[in-house]
């Protein structure tokens, strides 16, 4: 029986921001220089316990800052050992509003512990019931507006309050604004830590160990390339569980003979996938040391909220790409010597060489953007990051990952004065352009997945 030998199990896992080596990433001949953030999903589950004779097969999940969001969930074993099969249930009077990001996580974590607990091995299903909660750090979504001021002195009732750890979003998840840290990749990395954690001893799962976080990585990438429905670089997996790295992505072709949840023998495929003991299998690179920043200097995000959002802006430049091979390789060769030469000054803490490596990295995505007709660095954020680096203390920023018009990221001076300056300076330019440019609390930093102490989420967990 797969009790839980670990009954409250908490972890988080970071969001991403990919600084340099947007598009690039995709293709395993080049690199993303990934920083993991400071923000982060935080996942706690724990036993529910029933009466004795009765057998419940039954997981909730909760992320109790949105409205409308508990999602239930019953699960079975599918013939042919096709995997945990994982139905939505419904929840009485309301209708089914469905989050493919967890049901998918939790059928291929339910499938993958179903074998790993069973000795000899053979597809079980005796999985106890659980109860999860979700808690989100702040910054990936932007703020809620804040409760009115009371317009007497008297009436307390509308002070408002000291911002609250996880605040509240009086909205559903799907109205909510995101900010684009990689939401849906910390939340599947710290749902499946989390329930390996829970599920299985300790001998057989620790997230604390290379060994745990190459199978925590394999099996969360493999579930959030089905729930994404496509397969991307993974690069926000990887920061999800590995931190700040240089990262090389895997061949789109491992998860090529997967198949789906339900078909036969997926249950054992999903096993020897995730396992990978030849270590053949996935060739994922991960270089923890190729990245690092000069003492003093941060990593900083600003929110973008012009409510615009380009699709299709992959698709748009791989179609130049192969389509103007030659000329795209020259560029595409040119810009990674740049990432490299970047990573490199951060690395060697040369502060003073910063700013000239992020330029020379921008110039060659506006020609990417120029050339493939796709607004990677638009107009609008060209001038802003100009206009950032009249600020003390800025050494300069980037559109990140795919760019657009909705974030930046900057490398700037660690300390309350620029981060003053900083937002003096957005407050300003917003009035002046229209729209809200506001920086995140949100910082780079080194490390990935971790286990959390349960009683520091007190106050939102239940007790069992
Ligand atoms: N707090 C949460 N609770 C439950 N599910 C969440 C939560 N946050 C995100 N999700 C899941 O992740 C999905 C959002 O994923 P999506 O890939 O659209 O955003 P993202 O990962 O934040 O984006 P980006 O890659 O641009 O940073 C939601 O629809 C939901 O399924
Ligand atoms: C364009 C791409 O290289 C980066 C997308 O990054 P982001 O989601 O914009 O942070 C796509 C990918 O790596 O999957």
């Amino acid at each position: 029986m797969v009790s839980s030998p670990n009954p409250t199990t908490a972890v988080s896992a970071p969001g991403k921001v990919l600084l340099a080596g947007g598009y690039l990433v995709l293709d395993r001949a080049y690199t993303g220089l990934v920083f993991g953030l400071s923000a982060r999903i935080n996942v706690i589950a724990q036993e529910i316990k029933t009466s004795p004779g009765i057998q419940l097969s039954e997981i909730v999940v909760e992320s109790p800052q949105f409205l409308e969001a508990q999602w239930r969930y019953g699960y079975r074993l599918a013939d042919g050992d096709g995997g945990i099969k994982v139905t939505q249930l419904q929840i009485s009077g309301s209708h089914i509003n469905p989050n493919p990001f967890v049901e998918t996580t939790l059928s291929y974590v339910l499938s993958y512990i179903s074998r790993s607990s069973s000795r000899p091995r053979r597809p079980t299903h005796t999985i106890k019931p659980s109860r999860v909660l979700i808690l989100a750090d702040n910054d990936y979504y932007s703020a809620p507006v804040p409760p009115s001021l009371p317009s007497s002195g008297s009436d307390t009732s509308t002070t408002p309050q000291p911002p609250s750890r996880f605040a509240s979003f009086p909205v559903p998840l799907t109205k909510a604004h995101k900010t684009g840290l990689g939401s849906s990749a910390a939340l599947v990395t710290a749902l499946t830590a989390s329930l390996l954690a829970h599920y299985l001893p300790r001998e057989a799962f620790d997230v604390e160990t290379a060994a745990g976080k190459t199978v925590l990585h394999n099996l969360a990438q493999a579930a959030h390339c089905a729930a994404q429905g496509k397969v991307g670089s993974g690069f926000d997996v990887a920061a999800a569980v590995w931190g700040s790295c240089l990262y090389r992505r895997f061949s789109p072709s491992v998860l090529g003979g997967l198949g789906e949840v339900g078909s036969r023998g997926f249950g054992a495929r999903l096993e020897a996938l995730v396992n990978d003991e030849s270590g053949k299998v996935w060739d994922t690179e991960i270089r923890k040391e190729g990245v690092n920043l000069p003492p003093g200097v941060a990593v900083r995000m600003c929110d973008v909220d012009c409510g615009s959002q380009t699709v299709g802006m992959v698709k748009s430049v791989l179609k130049w790409r192969a389509d103007r091979e030659a000329d795209a390789k020259e560029l595409w060769d040119e810009l990674q010597r740049r990432n490299e030469a970047l990573a490199e000054v951060l690395r060697g803490g040369r502060t003073g060489e910063i700013r000239a490596a992020v330029r020379g990295i921008r110039e060659l995505i506006r020609k990417m953007g120029t050339e493939s007709g796709v607004p990677i660095e638009p107009e609008s954020q060209t001038e802003l990051l100009d206009a950032l680096e009249g600020v003390e203390g800025v050494y300069g920023g980037v559109v990140p990952g795919a760019g657009g018009f909705d974030a930046l990221a900057l490398l700037v001076e660690d300390d309350k004065a620029t981060t003053d300056r900083l937002e003096e300076f957005l407050a300003r330019w917003s009035k002046e352009k229209g729209g809200r440019v506001s920086l995140l609390a949100v910082k780079g930093e080194m490390e990935g997945v971790r286990m959390e102490w349960a009683q520091d989420y007190q106050g939102w967990i239940r007790e069992p």
